[in-house]
């Protein structure tokens, strides 16, 4: 139920609706306080209006591969609802944490409300106070370990980034936003469409070559792509032209800036990580024992 209290906070059920902390395509974070706990929680707020319109805007049209119908994936909210499936099924240490879901529908905004991961984003990308190669190990262990979990539990994540990666006051790292993720059958996905962060692509989604690609290399790349962004505060494939940058992601070599000094075993990490073959990559059993990772 939605209501306003004395001091002019709107209030949904049991939540004290606070400031605003994230934003994106999906809507808007509110800090959530919950009166009957006393604790703050991470409220995603989804107008499903907007969802509407969005998705009506760029229909796609139905790809061979699979038909996708309204009653799938089509219908936007079929999406939204996708996204909730997997994160009821989620629990880790290092994977946001799904508290409950306030879906009135008579209201316009589908609340999710999760688990509050005090310091939010680890890190703004770009930015000129990138992470020590201390604090980068720390955090690309959670990753690692978060990302090791979604793969066992049969699900791709497909938008790993710093901005999807939350610190909590344990000064551990959570991987949030489920949003574009897929579940698959069998040891991998098979992937068809291009969705996720152009700068945290691999070649293999960008080349008009293949016609589908593998889910696991696919995160795996774009941690590749996060672990440079940690140390030196950018990503290496960048530019505002899209064609530019499918162009430098599929022909250029990674480049380590002479500014930023980092070890010899963590520049032999990232090169393992993007790896423009998706057969050669590393797998995460490999980066689980790569000596920067294990030291
Ligand atoms: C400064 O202090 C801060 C403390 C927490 C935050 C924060 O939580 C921000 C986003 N949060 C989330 C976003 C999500 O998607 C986009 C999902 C999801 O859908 O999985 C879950 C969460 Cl929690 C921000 C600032």
């Amino acid at each position: 139920s939605l209501s306003e209290d004395p001091d002019g906070y709107i209030q949904l059920n049991q939540y004290k609706l606070k400031d605003e902390i994230g934003k994106g395509s999906y809507g808007i974070v509110k800090l959530a306080y919950n009166k009957e706990d006393n604790r703050n929680y991470a409220m995603k707020m989804i107008s499903k209006k907007k969802l509407m319109k969005r998705t009506s805007l760029i229909r796609r049209a139905p790809s061979r591969q699979q038909s996708t119908t309204s009653s799938e994936l089509n219908h936007p909210l079929q999406r939204v609802y996708k996204e909730i499936a997997i994160l009821k099924k989620l629990d880790h240490p290092n994977v946001v944490k799904l508290i409950e879901v306030l879906d009135d529908p008579n209201q316009d905004y589908l609340c999710l409300v999760f688990e509050l991961v005090e310091k939010g984003n680890v890190i703004e990308i770009p930015c000129d106070n990138p992470l020590s190669e201390e604090d980068a190990w720390k955090y690309f262990r959670d990753l690692v370990l978060g990302v090791e979990y979604l793969h066992y539990q049969k699900i791709i994540h497909r938008d790993i980034k710093p901005s999807n990666l939350l610190l909590g006051d344990d000064d551990h790292i959570k991987i949030a936003d489920f949003g574009v993720s897929n579940e698959f059958d069998g040891d991998d996905a098979l992937i068809s469409n291009s969705l996720g962060t152009p700068a945290f692509l691999p070649p293999e989604a960008i080349t008009e070559n293949s016609m589908s690609w593998l889910g696991k290399p696919l995160d795996i790349w774009a941690m590749g792509i996060t672990l440079y962004a940690f140390v030196f505060g950018y990503c290496p494939f960048q530019d505002e032209n899209i064609a530019a940058l499918r162009s430098k992601i599929l022909m250029k070599n990674v480049i380590f800036p002479e500014e930023i000094e980092i070890s010899l075993s963590l520049k032999d990490l990232i090169l393992k990580l993007l790896n423009k073959d998706p057969a050669k990559r590393l797998t995460i059993d490999k980066i689980k024992n790569h000596k920067w990772v294990t030291k």
